[in-house]
């Protein structure tokens, strides 16, 4: 066992002087002989949660272990690798490289003679004396990869390694980097990646735990059962892609509520016009469309088109199974009514499924006037999301309640009014 945490929770106090909490009772380990991959959405802790591993951090309550010992600052036995290759611009290939083993107190004589293995290995052979602003993206995280692995750590640490590079770069490296681990002269035990790309968790990882947001909780733990090389086409590869797009959107929990709060339930962040566009997208192809191929059509990456995904689910314009979308009968009679019957079927929906726009329109419809302050929202919001998520909460539910007719929203003074709006309850 390399990693214990035990119910590690971890909080940030934000610019409001409010608790926001990143990360709740996290549990798991990490062995030696494994890749463990931790998924989830942006906004989960997933970088809290490495970097506490790293020991960057300390958690507000719970214990981190590394090898049994409680871990009180930077741990020893891991090297992290990060997205945007963090190198010193002033420093060559070479010196980079030597860094780590400098701050560590490792003579001039063998730092250059470890840190030109560590070159060899991920390839950088005959670019020791290049500088980063020479070197392409993938080159430059090879150095990344390099300076982490010269110091030979019992745990390689790497946040969204590849999610900077192009497609192929990060191939090209996901498969050097998976061959090197099957060799025998790789030089680290365990692996965790943090991954919001479902595939690279699935190509990668032994074990990929998936989070879960506000607050960063494992909401599942998958061992990966597939024999390496694998293989992207194969069947038993999507049907796990699968089971990780139910659980990353939260498909398997999201019914245990009848009716779930606002802060159970927060409103993914799509406009009206972005959730609009992608039904008439999916209607235009009959009413199905698989994500991942939607994706690569529209030259997105599947984690930007989530959001209007989960909006169009939320309102029951759209079912989502695995990674296949469908059209449901209101989202295609959504997008081919008229506009004022458009409105009339979005006001429904949105009124029966999305939690803030109906707690607002109940609070709006208890009202004596009809009208109320949305800072009383925000307050409410803010015991739950950080001041930025919650305002993006109620941005979210004055678009979608105004494109609905339900209320309107001023600005100068900050009331939410339901006065001569057709679709409003009262
Ligand atoms: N030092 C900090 N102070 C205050 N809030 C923080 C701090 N670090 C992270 N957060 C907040 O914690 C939440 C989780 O952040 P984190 O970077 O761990 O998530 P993530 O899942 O890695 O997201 P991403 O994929 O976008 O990097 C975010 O709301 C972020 O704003």
């Amino acid at each position: 066992m390399l990693i214990s945490m035990d119910n590690v929770s971890k909080s940030f106090t934000g610019a409001a002087g409010d608790e926001l909490r990143v990360l709740d009772g996290i549990t798991l380990d990490l062995r030696a002989g494994e890749i463990v991959a931790l998924l989830g959405r942006s906004g989960s802790g997933k970088s809290t949660l490495l970097r506490t591993v790293a020991g960057l951090i300390s958690p507000t309550s719970g214990t981190v272990r590394y090898r049994g010992e409680v871990l009180n600052g930077a741990n020893p036995g891991a090297a992290m690798v990060f997205q945007s290759f963090a190198l010193m611009p002033w420093l060559t290939v070479q010196d980079n490289v030597e860094l780590g083993l400098a701050a560590r107190g490792v003579a001039p004589a063998e730092r250059r003679a470890r840190a030109l293995a560590a070159l060899d290995l991920i390839g950088l052979d005959g670019f020791e004396s290049a500088y980063p602003k020479e070197l392409s993206g993938g080159m430059r995280q090879r150095v990344g990869f390099a300076r982490a692995l010269v110091l030979e750590p019992d745990l390689l640490l790497m946040d969204e390694p590849f999610s900077a590079l192009d497609v192929l770069t990060a191939e090209n490296l996901r498969t050097e980097l998976m061959s090197l681990w099957a060799g025998d002269q790789f030089p680290t035990k365990a692996i965790c990646i943090v991954t919001h790309n479902i595939e690279e968790a699935v190509l990668l990882a032994d074990r990929v735990f998936v989070l879960g947001a506000n607050p960063g909780r494992i909401r599942a733990e998958v061992t990966i059962p597939l024999a390496r090389p694998r293989d992207r086409r194969s069947t038993a590869f999507a049907s796990v892609v699968d089971h990780l797009y139910d659980l990353l959107a939260g498909r398997e929990t999201e019914e245990s509520s009848p009716e779930p709060t606002p802060t159970a339930r927060p409103l993914p962040q799509a406009s009206v016009g972005g959730l609009a566009g992608l039904v008439e997208i999916i209607h235009a192809r009959g009413g199905d469309a698989d994500l991942p191929d939607l994706a690569t059509d529209l030259n997105f990456e599947v984690d930007d088109l989530l959001p209007l995904v989960d909006a169009a689910a939320m309102l029951q314009l759209l079912v989502v199974t695995g990674a296949d979308l469908h059209l449901t009968a209101t989202g295609a009679a959504f997008t081919t009514a008229d506009i004022q019957h458009s409105k009339k079927i979005f006001a429904t929906q949105v009124r029966d499924h999305a939690p803030l726009v109906r707690t607002i329109c109940r609070a709006l419809d208890a009202s004596a006037d009809g009208s109320l302050r949305a800072t009383f929202f925000l307050d409410l919001l803010r015991r739950a999301f950080s001041a930025t998520d919650a305002q993006h909460q109620l941005d979210t539910a004055i678009d979608w309640g105004r494109y609905a007719e339900l209320f309107d929203y001023d600005t100068n003074t900050d009331q939410l009014t339901t006065d001569g709006y057709a679709n409003a309850a009262r």
